[in-house]
């Protein structure tokens, strides 16, 4: 059976560019070799009523990526509006945040809807289809509605809040309701897939019975699939990144000072306000770190057309300014701030080089940055993670620095026993953390899903199993559909 991948964000598989979000980065391994299809927007907008949906066509490694021009008149409400406006500071469990009109959710439900007929030109013969996100809660729904008796399997990146959160978001009954039409809903933790069962089965007064919720659209299996990297890709890319300009450059310019390392997206969910307030406390408290530890923020600017993003621009810019202007000397910057992207090669340099990577999210549904700065330390001398326990990688990174983010002092005291950590302990504790990133891989986790995404199905009805081999995606695409631009 061929597999379709669908998402909002696609990657592209240049490998000199930085890429947008984890979604993105770990699914490109998984397109590249298992053979699927990945359908998503093109991040362009198509005016009018397009009887067939705009797709462009690009190759990648086995597989293809087929990118949509979405609906002008939708977008914003869908992308802007629904979508990151509503469901993302509710999954985030930010109330306070959500900020939604009617016009959004339906915009969000067309989007839905238009993903959906567009994904019928992309089945030929049976196929498996795999929704990733929040974009698309309604896809499973919309397609059956087209007749699609096909596994439909959907995989959430972010967390899942408690019931009262979700209750928050308009049109909740009728989405969630909606989301029961996939076979299998995938979780990164046990704590999300328990919150979304007990509103299954509080809020809508369904069965649960043993993980799987039956509803009009039959069963639902929920299981928990934390994503995971390829960490031996890291350690290979740090392991070569010192000829890297941008790598040689850093190391330097910092004179045998130790580095503390952020890569965020700006986004209110990763803590970027008390992580530099936890920097400003230990410079603070404990003056013997001034110019013995400073910090390389990278964040890169998100959803700039959201309100909430751009406050949060302008606060962390002038948060940054204050602690600079009161700690730096003529010769020392405490923060060096970067609103700019790199590559992962580059990244895994920067990692390395970093004696402490500081990943201290306020919530987040795994977090990738924490694992791939795991994996690209030097095995002989690696750093120390300090990591947030309310990101989902801290179920598995048990043995970081684990912090809580609100916990300004507690935060300025780890970084500092980080710093200071001798080689014995940061062995001990990176040793435990590679061991599970070896033990997960990203192609791991798609191989789960899949499989069981397949076992559902069966459940219902027989289906045949999913290709063992890749099929050829683009020599598929081309004799599947007409009308396309192949670059
Ligand atoms: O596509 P954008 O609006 O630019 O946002 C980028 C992505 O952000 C979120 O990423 C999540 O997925 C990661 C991988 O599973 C996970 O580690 C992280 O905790 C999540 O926040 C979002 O969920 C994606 O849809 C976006 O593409
Ligand atoms: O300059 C950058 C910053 C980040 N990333 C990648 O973006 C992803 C961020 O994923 P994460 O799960 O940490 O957070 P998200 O942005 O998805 O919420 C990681 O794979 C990073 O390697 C990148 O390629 N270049």
């Amino acid at each position: 059976m061929n597999l379709v991948v669908v998402s909002n964000r696609v990657a592209r598989g240049k490998p000199n560019e930085p890429m947008t979000g984890g979604l993105a980065a770990a699914l490109l391994p998984v397109v590249e070799h298992s053979g699927a299809i990945w359908v998503g927007s093109s991040g362009r907008v198509r005016d009018g009523h397009q009887k067939e949906p705009f797709a462009e066509i690009e190759a990648l490694g086995s597989g293809a990526i087929a990118t949509l021009d979405l609906p002008a008149a939708h977008y914003g409400g869908y992308y802007e509006g629904f979508a990151n406006s509503a469901l993302w500071p509710a999954l985030h469990s930010r109330s306070d945040l959500i900020r939604v009109s009617r016009e959004d959710y339906v915009s969000y439900r067309e989007v839905n809807a238009f993903m959906a007929r567009a994904l019928m030109r992309f089945r030929k013969t049976r196929t498996a289809i795999w929704v990733q996100d929040y974009h698309f809660l309604a896809l499973g729904a919309e397609l059956r509605d087209l007749g699609v008796d096909d596994p439909i399997g959907f995989f959430l990146h972010t967390p899942w809040p408690v019931a009262a959160v979700m209750q928050g978001v308009p049109n909740h009954r009728e989405l969630i309701t909606a989301m029961l039409a996939y076979d299998l809903l995938g979780f990164q933790t046990e704590e999300d897939r328990q919150n979304f069962l007990s509103y299954v089965g509080g809020e809508l007064g369904l069965t649960i019975e043993d993980g799987v919720a039956l509803s009009q659209h039959g069963r639902t299996r929920c299981e928990v699939f934390p994503i995971g990297i390829d960490a031996e890709k890291f350690a290979a890319y740090a392991a070569k990144s010192a000829s890297h300009p941008d790598v040689s450059r850093l190391r330097r310019s910092l004179n045998g000072e130790r580095l503390a390392i952020g890569v965020d997206r700006l986004d209110y969910s990763k803590g970027l306000v008390n992580r530099i307030s936890a920097f400003d406390r230990l410079w603070t408290e404990q003056p013997q770190f001034l110019r013995s530890i400073s910090l390389l923020q990278i964040a890169n600017p998100s959803r700039g057309a959201i309100e909430a993003y751009g406050n949060l621009q302008n606060e962390v810019a002038r948060l940054v300014t204050d602690v600079n202007g009161r700690h730096g000397e003529v010769d020392w910057t405490p923060i060096r701030y970067l609103n700019k992207g790199f590559s992962q090669a580059v990244l895994a340099g920067l990692y390395r080089t970093a004696q402490v990577g500081v990943v201290t999210p306020l919530h987040d549904g795994m977090n990738l940055v924490a694992k791939e700065y795991v994996a690209a330390q030097n095995p002989a001398d690696p750093g120390v993670l300090v990591l947030s326990k309310f990101a989902g990688a801290a179920n598995e990174l048990e043995t970081a620095l684990l912090v809580n983010p609100h916990d300004i002092d507690g935060m300025a005291r780890a970084i500092a026993i980080a710093a200071a950590m001798p080689l014995t302990e940061r062995k001990m504790r990176w040793d435990a953390m590679m061991k599970k990133l070896r033990g997960h891989t990203i192609q791991q986790w798609s191989a789960d899903f899949v499989a069981e995404l397949e076992k559902c199905r069966t459940d219902k009805a027989a289906v045949a199993p999913l290709a063992a081999q890749p099929p050829q995606a683009l020599r598929w695409l081309k004799s599947a559909i007409s009308g396309v631009r192949l670059i």
